[in-house]
């Protein structure tokens, strides 16, 4: 049995496997309050949109699309907001994994529910805030695609990438600390809570 990670629902974590942890001299980062994002991810035909933060928070990464959870939204209509404010698109999505992200100096911590969708309706735009860009997820197919830019994302992201592209569901606590500019992941754990593919 894999130790709880604090600050995420006990029961989800019931009968989980833990597939990668790292930082165990560290202790977990203590926090007051969490802020509700979403980030969601298209995957289709073997390929995967990503989006260039072009501002704000994460500027000059890759990542999903996604924001804050306004008050009197849920997380999923949030979600289809923000794909459709930051991609221009539409899509029907699926939740894919629960993650909570701290990072010294920030006083709340990010609770973000990630989705993800093998489908979608409009053709991805770019927006004030991303420029969406297709990747392919494996080295079979799409050569003219470039691969995952894992060098411009989060540090953790290639933790849980699998996942969402196997279509497991997952948990994953992630806390970084700030040295100079970088963001650097300092302690993390990763669970699998479905054991369903399909
Ligand atoms: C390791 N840490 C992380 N790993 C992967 N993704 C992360 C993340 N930490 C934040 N994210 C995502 O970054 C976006 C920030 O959203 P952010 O631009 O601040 O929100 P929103 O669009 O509401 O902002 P504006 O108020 O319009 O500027 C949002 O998708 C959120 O899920």
């Amino acid at each position: 049995m894999s130790e709880l990670i604090p600050g995420l629902d006990d029961l989800s974590q019931k009968g989980c496997i833990e597939v990668s942890s790292g930082g165990s001299e560290f202790e977990w980062m203590k926090f007051e309050q969490r802020k509700l994002y979403t980030n969601a991810f298209i995957v289709v035909d073997g390929k995967i949109l990503l989006g260039y933060k072009k501002r704000g928070f994460g500027v000059h990464k890759y990542n999903g699309f996604g924001g804050k959870v306004d008050a009197g939204e849920t997380s999923i209509q949030a979600a289809s907001r923000e794909l459709m404010e930051e991609a221009g698109i539409e899509s029907s999505l699926e939740h894919a994994g629960t993650f909570l992200f701290l990072i010294a100096g920030v006083e709340w911590a990010f609770h973000i529910d990630i989705y993800r969708a093998d489908s979608y309706t409009g053709t991805p735009i770019e927006t004030e805030e991303m420029h969406p860009h297709w990747f392919r997820i494996n080295d079979e197919d799409h050569l003219d695609t470039p691969p995952i830019p894992f060098d411009k994302m989060w540090e953790s992201d290639d933790l849980w990438f699998p996942l969402l592209l196997k279509k497991r569901n997952f948990i994953v606590r992630t806390d970084y600390i700030r040295e100079g500019e970088r963001d650097v992941l300092r302690k993390w754990c990763v669970k699998e809570t479905s054991f369903n593919a399909s």
